[in-house]
């Protein structure tokens, strides 16, 4: 089955910028995808289509469909788009833009009470996430009081709480320490959710990712497997793509 679908994806912001140039990509359900590139790719562009934040097809004459499973994503259908924000779980990179309640179970809770949950299955829902996580004990903590590994564990929950078809996370090893980024790589490999990862952190796509699709001047430019792109030395100095001094690959 088909998790995502981009067909020929092309976006301008307002002020005429264009940012994405006719995008295609599947994913299948299961799969765990990094999505790489430089600075200004247009990686941020094309993760805000994945649940009709930024609106495709908005050019003159521009085809471009996005799909969930089987849903096409129409930012002018007010219900169906948030049943898509349901099934695509984005997690952004600054925890702070997803946790403002005050306590770590509210945050949790805040997505599925607004489903209609409540009582015990709201209960169910907030212990299945925090648990996903490792945050259970943390439940009645004020988000802004842990730290910035621990907050990033709850922004995931406040997704997973959802049960989403599709968990997209934008750097989410971005300034962590080395033991935090660990934690959360074993618990991100251990859900069983399909993942498309932004990441400027070529060891944490390949820990995570079998898969790596290099996004450049808004374009799909490479796709395969994660080893074989960052083996190819070439492809990443075309791309400004780095590894770590020292982190060799091999294919
Ligand atoms: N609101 C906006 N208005 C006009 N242009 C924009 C806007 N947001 C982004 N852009 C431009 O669109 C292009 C793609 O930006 P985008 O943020 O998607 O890249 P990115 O790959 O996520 O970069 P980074 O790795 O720096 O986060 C860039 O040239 C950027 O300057």
């Amino acid at each position: 089955m088909t998790a995502l679908q981009l067909t020929d994806v092309r976006y301008a912001y307002p002020d005429g910028h264009r940012a994405l140039h006719g995008v295609d990509l599947q994913i299948a359900e299961g799969e765990r995808v990094a999505l790489l590139g430089p600075n200004g790719a247009g990686k941020t562009t094309l993760v805000l289509h994945l649940n009709g934040i930024l609106p495709t097809p908005n050019l003159p004459g521009a085809t471009g469909t996005v799909r969930i499973g089987d849903t096409v994503v129409n930012p002018r259908d007010r219900a169906g788009l948030a049943e898509v924000r349901r099934r695509v779980g984005l997690v952004f990179q600054d925890p702070d833009d997803q946790l403002f309640l005050p306590t770590v179970r509210e945050d949790v809770a805040f997505g599925p009470a607004n489903l209609g949950l409540k009582g015990a299955e709201l209960d169910a829902r907030v212990t299945e996430a925090l648990e996903a996580v490792g945050m259970t004990e943390m439940r009645d903590r004020a988000p802004h009081h842990l730290s910035l590994g621990q907050r990033r564990r709850v922004a995931v929950a406040t997704v997973l709480a959802m049960r989403p078809d599709l968990l997209v996370l934008d750097e989410p090893s971005s300034n962590m320490d080395p033991q935090a980024r660990r934690e959360l790589a074993e618990i991100l490999l251990a859900l069983p959710t399909t993942m498309l990862m932004v990441t400027h952190d070529l060891p944490y796509a390949l820990q995570l990712c079998p898969r790596s699709v290099i996004l450049d001047g808004g374009v799909v430019v490479a796709d395969g497997p994660t080893r074989e792109l960052l083996a190819d030395p070439e492809l990443l100095a075309r791309h400004r793509l780095e590894l770590p001094f020292g982190f060799t690959v091999t294919a």
